[in-house]
Parts: C-alpha cells; structure tokens; sequence
C-alpha cells in the first residue's frame, strides 16, 4: 500500500501559496504530519480526500491517479476533518446503524457485526446507548473514528484530532489511532511533537506548504545526536546567547533560570554540557533552519 504525492502545488485565490511542490511517499503505518499553525496541513489533507483541486501535481494511491478517479477512490477512503458536525440527538449505536445504511449496508446481521466492531475499536461500546450530542470532545472525536470505519478504508486522513481534547482524552484517542493503524494508511496532522512522538512509524515536518523532511522519528532524532548541548542561564542571558548561538528552545527550571538547548556541530563554550537529542529539537531545528534559508 502507497500513497505517492508529486509536484503538488496549490495558491488561493488571494494568493497564499499553501503548498509549494510537496513530493511525498506515504506507505501502511501511522504518518504524522507535523507543522506550525498555517504551515499547510489542512490543505494538504483536504487535497489527499480530493475535497480541493491542486494547482499541479500527481497524487497516485496504490497505481489509482486519484485526481482523475475520485468516485472510486472515494471508496477506499475515510476522512475526518478538523470541524466536527453537529450531532443529533441519537444514540451512536443508532447514529451508526444510520450510516452503515446509507452507506449501503442493508443486512442488519451483517450491519450490526461492522457497528459493534466500530464501537469496540473505538472504545465506545459502553457509551453506545448515550446520545452523541451529550458526549465530550474525546469522545465525539472517538465517533467521528468509529463512523469513517464503518466503510472499511484502506487510507484513513485525520484532521488534528488532538487539538482540544484534555491530556485524558488525548491519550485515549492516540490509542485508538494506534490499533487502526495496524493495518490501513493512517495519516494525521498534529502541532504537537509529543503526539507524533507516541504514535508514529514515520513522520514528515510540514511548513510554508513545503515538507521540510521526512523520516522515521527514530532517524530524525539519531540525525542530531551529538549536536545538541544544553546551559543554565538568566533571562537576559538567553538574549545573548540568541544573538550568538543557534538556541533552539528555552524553558523555565525549579529555580526560575532558564534551561536553553543550542544546536552546535561542536561544543559551543564554556557552561555547556552535551544532552541527548529529542523530536522537539528535530522539530525546532528544522523551522529555525527553514526560516533562516527563507530570511536570506
Ligand atoms: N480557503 C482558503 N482561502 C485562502 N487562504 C486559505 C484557505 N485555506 C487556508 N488558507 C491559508 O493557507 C495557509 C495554510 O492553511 P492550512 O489551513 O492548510 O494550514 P494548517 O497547517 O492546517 O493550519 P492550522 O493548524 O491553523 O489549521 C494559511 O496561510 C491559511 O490562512
């Protein structure tokens, strides 16, 4: 199973470019799409589900041009966007077996296996009788799971699920993505690190509309070892160290200095010590650079 973009470009009428060029392959796994507010994601989602036009570009999933053949890969396809609907007042097991109906599935021994499935992958069957409207932010997120699953997609595109949801939720919600992502295409777009971190196989950093990389998560932090060193230091000494180091973040310790982490091929001076490397400097990294290529 893959999904190969090529060339994909894509400027709005009031001339925002929201992807510039973006050439990817996506293979069977969880891929997260990490990037910033505005960095394209939903665009590029929305592309993927053939809900927009791109300017140029291929998009190819498994040998189908879906551009071309959108009714049929529509089929294989289940897309949560970033907006929930509103949900009447009907219980999910209901709401569900609504679905599963008009998306054709009209034997009700064969229907009521693919609700309850959906419900138990989704960790709702004991919520099934509750109406949808009364359930929480996790939990809505959860059904809008359980509905794109009712169909049997090969390719599942979620739209920053996690933004929102309490810490509680969030994990509850990642989990579920983990057990479908086992054996389908699972793409979702995230701007926080720690969700890619917990959950992917491989990953792409999005930003200005252009994949900036991609890797696994695993790669990418091996990429930085060695190169990345950490130092104590006061507020005003983080300004100066930005004007002279390559700071890549900066957070307040038990006795209100600051911890500041520096990119460096070598020991950038005196004070620093080296420091394992994480996801988040991968991801810091690859923005400063960025904005820095684009400054120049
Ligand atoms: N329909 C549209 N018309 C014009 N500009 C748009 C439209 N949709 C998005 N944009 C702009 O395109 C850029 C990319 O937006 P997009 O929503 O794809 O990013 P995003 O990474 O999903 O951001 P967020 O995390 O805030 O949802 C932004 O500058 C946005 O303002």
């Amino acid at each position: 199973m893959i999904l190969s973009l090529k060339n994909v470009s894509k400027t709005y009428p009031n001339g925002v470019k929201a992807l510039d060029n973006v050439t990817i392959d996506i293979k069977a796994g969880m891929f997260g799409l990490l990037g910033p507010n505005g960095a394209g994601k939903s665009s590029l989602m929305r592309t993927i589900a053939t809900l927009q036009e791109p300017d140029t570009g291929e998009i190819d999933f498994n040998g189908l041009d879906i551009l071309n053949n959108k009714i049929e890969f529509r089929k294989t396809l289940g897309y949560l966007p970033q907006e929930f609907g509103v949900y009447p007042k009907m219980s999910a097991s209901d709401l569900l077996h609504y679905f599963a109906s008009l998306k054709g599935i009209t034997n009700k021994v064969e229907r009521t296996a693919i609700v309850d499935k959906a419900l138990e992958v989704t960790n709702l069957s004991d919520v099934r009788n509750k109406h949808v409207a009364g359930y929480s932010g996790g939990m809505k997120q959860r059904f809008g799971i359980a509905q794109l699953l009712l169909n049997n997609p090969k390719l599942i595109i979620v739209d920053e699920p996690t933004a929102g949801l309490d810490p509680a939720e969030r994990h509850r919600f990642l989990n579920v993505l983990r057990e479908i992502g086992t054996n389908h295409i699972v793409i979702f777009s995230t701007h926080i690190v720690d969700d890619v971190k917990e959950l992917c196989t491989d990953m792409a950093i999005l930003n200005g509309g252009k994949i900036l990389s991609q890797s696994t998560p695993k790669e990418l932090v091996q990429s930085l070892e060695g190169h990345i060193w950490k130092t104590t230091t006061s507020r005003e000494g983080v300004e100066v160290l930005q004007n002279s180091h390559n700071v890549i973040s900066s957070s307040f310790n038990d006795t209100n200095d600051l911890d500041v982490r520096v990119y460096s091929e070598s020991m950038p001076g005196e004070g620093f010590e080296p420091v394992a490397a994480t996801l988040e400097d991968v991801y810091f990294t690859t923005l400063n650079k960025n904005q820095s290529q684009t400054v120049a």
